[in-house]
């Protein structure tokens, strides 16, 4: 009797499909020998995400409700595809007119589709997350064809419309039934592909709210989340042009270590505080189904990456395949032998900076007021929508740091409303430097060593916080000491993590 492979599922972002397709094709090629893949691909980015076709399409769509030139945007998209298709489908000529007549017909109907939202003059969340699947449906059509003109058999999977048309999205939230439900829808897609290797777009429907308002850009990673739980994978593998999670970030910090092994809670903190590797929502899906994310670079898929799960104890997260894939018996012991040798450090994890920050300070006036005064404070800037990232409080002071991409109308406003309770001010071009690690519950003067280093390199904190989670230790600074605060912060208090040789 044959045991069934292991099932492994690989998204891959739009700056890997946009530059690297080949690798791509080679990696899924590999891990196809002893693991039986599904991948999932968002949209193609050629360069920069903020240059690439889900950018293009959203600003297409502005361009149609403001009666500009949206024509030309789906040209730029048309070109790019046909072309880079045509470059890379070498070898299997029927293929690549299947392919060339794929995406143009997807791109026709986008243009009627957007001129008929121009007569109506209006976009629904809906509309707009249809506009927006184009981008994962062109992407993975080309990717699946990469694959097959290598004879590497793989299936277009397209999942724009497994949230059937008929389904009251709203009466139901982003929640827990809702997620069960596409789930479900999720598997029995993917069911298509048979015995080829799925190609799964990144787009999973038109959900309650609208997927940018809910989910936001870099949803890709939340539907291979979904997907990974659906199928019980073994592992979530997340591809991208990084060795995995960095002590800091490596652009900015050159001694910047790879780390190993990560937890969930610590991931989501860098994530949250400026050093998103992960969209935040993914992490809470695979980890109740105890499935554990590995990070990987495409450019090094040789390089272990960085696993990110609870804890090693469990079954999942030990015997998660690596790179070359070798067979599972092989795999679990060593593994185990390797973890289990590796020596408990308490030391912070990572540090990380997140820019563009707002320091709103209120200072209530009157003594007798303090009852009551913080949840009226938190009360109105809710009501605006206005998401607070750090706060420090007394009875009647409070701090707030707010990211600058927020409503400034609805920010005019809320100072308007906080000005009855007290004197208000507010400082900008700030920057959150966040220190984040699970060890620092125990670690005695963390924290004094934090703010002692950054006043050693003359940089003055404007506000401080401690979560109250104690693995993330955050002050605010000024925008332009951001890089010069990670880089001490990273000298003194990161000394050597385990790291992987890569
Ligand atoms: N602690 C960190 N570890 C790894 N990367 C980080 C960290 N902080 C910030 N980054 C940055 O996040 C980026 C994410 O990688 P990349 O694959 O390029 O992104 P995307 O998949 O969004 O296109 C990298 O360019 C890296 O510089
Ligand atoms: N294409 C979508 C979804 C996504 O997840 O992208 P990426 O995986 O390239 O971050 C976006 O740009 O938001």
């Amino acid at each position: 009797m044959t045991m069934a492979k292991q099932k492994i599922v690989m998204k891959y972002g739009g700056t890997s499909v946009g530059k690297f397709p080949e690798n791509i094709k080679d990696i899924v090629e590999s891990y196809s020998k002893h693991y039986s893949p599904v991948v999932v691909c968002s949209a193609r980015s050629t360069d920069t995400k903020a240059e690439g076709t889900t950018t293009r399409l959203l600003t297409a769509a502005d361009e149609a409700l403001t009666k500009g030139d949206y024509i030309s945007i789906i040209e730029a998209i048309r070109d790019d595809h046909v072309n880079t298709s045509k470059d890379k489908i070498r070898n299997n000529s029927a293929l690549l007119d299947e392919l060339l007549a794929a995406i143009n017909k997807e791109c026709d109907l986008l243009e009627k589709f957007l001129s008929a939202s121009q007569v109506i003059d209006e976009i629904s969340p809906r509309t707009l997350d249809s506009i927006m699947s184009v981008g994962e449906k062109l992407s993975c059509m080309f990717m699946a064809a990469v694959m097959n003109d290598h004879g590497l058999p793989a299936h277009y999977v397209d999942l724009s419309r497994v949230i059937p048309i008929g389904y009251d999205v709203s009466k139901t939230g982003l929640d827990k039934e809702f997620y069960s439900y596409l789930t479900a829808q999720l598997v029995e897609a993917i069911k298509a592909a048979g015995d080829k290797i799925p190609v799964v777009t990144g787009f999973f429907g038109v959900v309650p709210g609208g997927l940018l308002n809910g989910v936001g850009r870099g949803y890709t990673d939340l539907c291979a989340a979904l997907i990974a739980v659906g199928l019980q994978a073994d592992e979530l593998q997340i591809w991208k042009e990084v060795d995995g999670i960095f002590t800091a970030d490596p652009r900015k910090v050159p001694t910047a270590r790879l780390i190993d092994r990560i937890t969930p809670e610590e991931a989501s903190e860098l994530t949250y505080y400026g050093s998103e590797v992960i969209h935040p929502f993914t992490m809470e899906q695979v980890i109740r189904a105890r499935i554990p994310i590995r990070i990987k670079n495409v450019m090094n898929p040789k390089g272990n990456g960085t696993i990110i799960f609870p804890d090693f104890e469990s079954r999942a997260g030990t015997e998660t395949p690596l790179h070359p894939p070798i067979a599972v018996s092989e795999l679990s012991s060593p593994l185990l032998a390797a973890i289990s040798s590796q020596p408990k450090m308490k030391l912070p994890t990572a540090v990380t900076t997140k820019q563009n920050i707002i320091v709103l300070n209120v200072h209530s006036n009157k003594k007798n007021q303090s009852h009551g005064f913080l949840a009226r404070v938190f009360d109105l800037l809710d009501k605006r929508k206005l998401v607070v990232d750090l706060i420090s409080t007394s009875e009647v002071h409070v701090s707030m740091a707010l990211h600058s991409n927020l409503s400034e109308a609805s920010f005019k406003e809320a100072l308007v409303e906080l000005r009855k309770y007290g004197s208000v001010d507010v400082t900008r071009k700030l920057c959150i430097v966040s220190l984040v690690g699970k060890e620092m519950k125990q670690l005695v003067g963390i924290a004094g060593k934090m703010f002692s280093t950054l006043a050693e390199a003359n940089i003055n904190i404007e506000m401080i916080s401690q979560g109250a989670s104690e693995i993330n230790i955050s002050c605010v600074v000024d925008e332009t000491d951001a890089l010069k605060a990670l880089n001490v912060l990273h000298q003194r208090l990161l000394v050597p993590v385990m790291t992987t040789s890569t």
